[in-house]
């Protein structure tokens, strides 16, 4: 057979967007892969300075890989690039890290040692953040529906901010600071209307969803946080929706804050304002991912126009960046089981689309199948000079829709035992992890200079049973 690529042609079956391999269907575009991924001398995926195969053989497969260079630089370029957008404008900045994209003691301290605070979305973030040590007062925790205990445990250990989400909550966290003796700083989450060009699962600035309030129901919120003497007004919050590339958003809500902003400094201070997170990253080669020093640039220029235009001071900014910071260091690795060619009918004639199977599948990311997620695959244990066949990476769990990669070029001698990377993987990936069909959730590893450590361990059907309340091992 001849493998070469000259002889192999882009199929009917691929999407406008995926381009055709023509010259190497192994290269690692960099505009997806993490910073220290590359090719060894003799072919295969090495990130962080250690192989995929040894990665696998060590910690099993699928396994998730964090690339820790990559991670802290990127934690450290926001940092830099925000905080010199805004001392353009002679304003102060501070960013969180939205931890729910990608979470664990590690991460959170990298953070820390970042210079970033972190935003938690539940108790159980906060617990993951308290047991790393992070500083309470660098902590802002959200949710549109906090428990009592959540609220209770976040006044007690002193987090800086508490973002409200509907007026039941005002009552609830007056009540609870005030038993405790304490003096909550609160934010008031505004729906802006910002309707952000991305997923409608990921938009949360529109009209009809569950986050934020309006500008005339914030007004009633503020009135009441005021009168009770538990409470202090630290600022308003937005964040207009996740994984956006248009700018065009980011400004318009801020214009927006800082104008309701200038209304409300007549009855009192509004030190801070949150402009929340949602920047997003290149999953595919063709992806035209914002630079964060530009977008930095575009906001302040907007929050510096409005405050002048307003009369107003500028406020401190906060913003709340998650996927721009830990999604483009993941990587995960899969093992080939099967691969099954089937012939798809069109109007004239069919085409051949490769189904290759791999060990995880939407229990380990569930992107494709909940908002049609796009990635790209990568042969990791190896280089071919095989020609690129269009392939469809697909799991292991009992739904058609489980697909890893709609459609991707492989080489055409792809097989059982080979295994393959998925970059761009590290926000929402773990963090959205299941054990449908009772896998295993995959391990956490970091690799760094030649190193590999687990951050959080693999969770096995061990681990799984023995919340089985009927399991007795004894019997077994
Ligand atoms: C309130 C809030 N802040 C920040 C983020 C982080 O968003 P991203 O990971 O897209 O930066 C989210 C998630 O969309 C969020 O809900
Ligand atoms: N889970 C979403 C992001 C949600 C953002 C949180 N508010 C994703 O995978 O893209």
């Amino acid at each position: 057979m001849d493998t070469s690529a000259a002889s192999f042609l882009p199929s009917p079956l691929a999407p406008e967007w995926l381009e055709f391999p023509a010259g190497d269907v192994n290269y690692l575009d960099e505009a997806v892969w993490s910073s220290t991924a590359k090719r060894t001398d003799d072919g295969e995926l090495e990130i962080g300075g250690v192989r995929a195969s040894a990665l696998l053989e060590q910690f099993g497969s699928p396994l998730y890989i964090v690339d820790e260079a990559d991670v802290r630089k990127r934690a450290a370029n926001a940092a830099r690039d925000f905080g010199a957008a805004f001392a353009e404008i002679g304003a102060e900045v501070e960013l969180h890290y939205a931890s729910k994209a990608f979470l664990s003691i590690d991460v959170a301290r990298w953070m820390a040692e970042g210079g970033l605070g972190l935003d938690v979305a539940s108790g159980g973030e906060l617990e993951v953040a308290l047991a790393a040590g992070i500083d309470p007062a660098q902590i802002g925790l959200h949710g549109n529906n906090k428990s009592v205990a959540e609220i209770r445990r976040a006044v007690e250990v002193g987090v800086g901010s508490i973002i409200i989400d509907s007026l039941q909550e005002i009552e609830r966290i007056a009540t609870v600071a005030a038993e405790l003796g304490k003096v909550q700083p609160v934010m008031v989450r505004l729906n802006a209307g910002i309707h952000a060009s991305t997923h409608s699962y990921l938009a949360t600035s529109h009209e009809d969803q569950k986050f934020g309030l309006t500008f005339d129901v914030a007004r009633t919120a503020i009135a009441r946080i005021r009168e009770l003497e538990s409470l202090s007004l630290l600022g308003l919050h937005s964040h207009i929706g996740s994984s956006i590339y248009e700018a065009a958003g980011f400004g318009a809500a801020a214009d927006k804050l800082m104008r309701f902003r200038a209304e409300l400094l007549a009855n009192g201070p509004v030190p801070e304002v949150n402009l929340g997170g949602g920047f997003g990253i290149a999953y595919l080669p063709s992806d035209n991912a914002p630079k964060l020093a530009d977008l930095a640039r575009g906001i302040a220029a907007e929050v510096a126009r409005a405050c002048r235009e307003t009369g107003s001071d500028l406020p401190k900014i906060t913003f709340e960046p998650g996927r721009s910071i830990i999604g483009p260091g993941g990587t995960t690795l899969y093992t080939v089981g099967t691969t099954k060619s089937v012939d798809v009918p069109l109007e004239d004639g069919s085409a051949e689309r490769l189904y290759v199977s791999v060990d995880g599948g939407m229990s380990d990311n569930i992107r494709p199948a909940l908002y049609g997620s796009d990635y790209t695959v990568r042969l990791a244990n190896r280089e071919s000079v095989a020609g690129p066949q269009l392939v469809r990476v697909v799991g292991k769990h009992c739904e058609s829709g489980d697909i890893v990669i709609n459609s991707d070029y492989l080489p055409s001698d792809v097989a059982p035992d080979d295994l393959l990377a998925v970059p761009a993987t590290g926000a929402y990936c773990w963090a959205l992890s299941n054990h449908y069909n009772y896998l295993d959730r995959p391990a956490v590893v970091a690799v760094r200079d030649g190193a590999a450590r687990t951050l959080i361990r693999r969770i096995t059907i061990q681990d799984q049973l023995a919340a089985d309340a009927a399991w007795s091992p004894e019997e077994k």
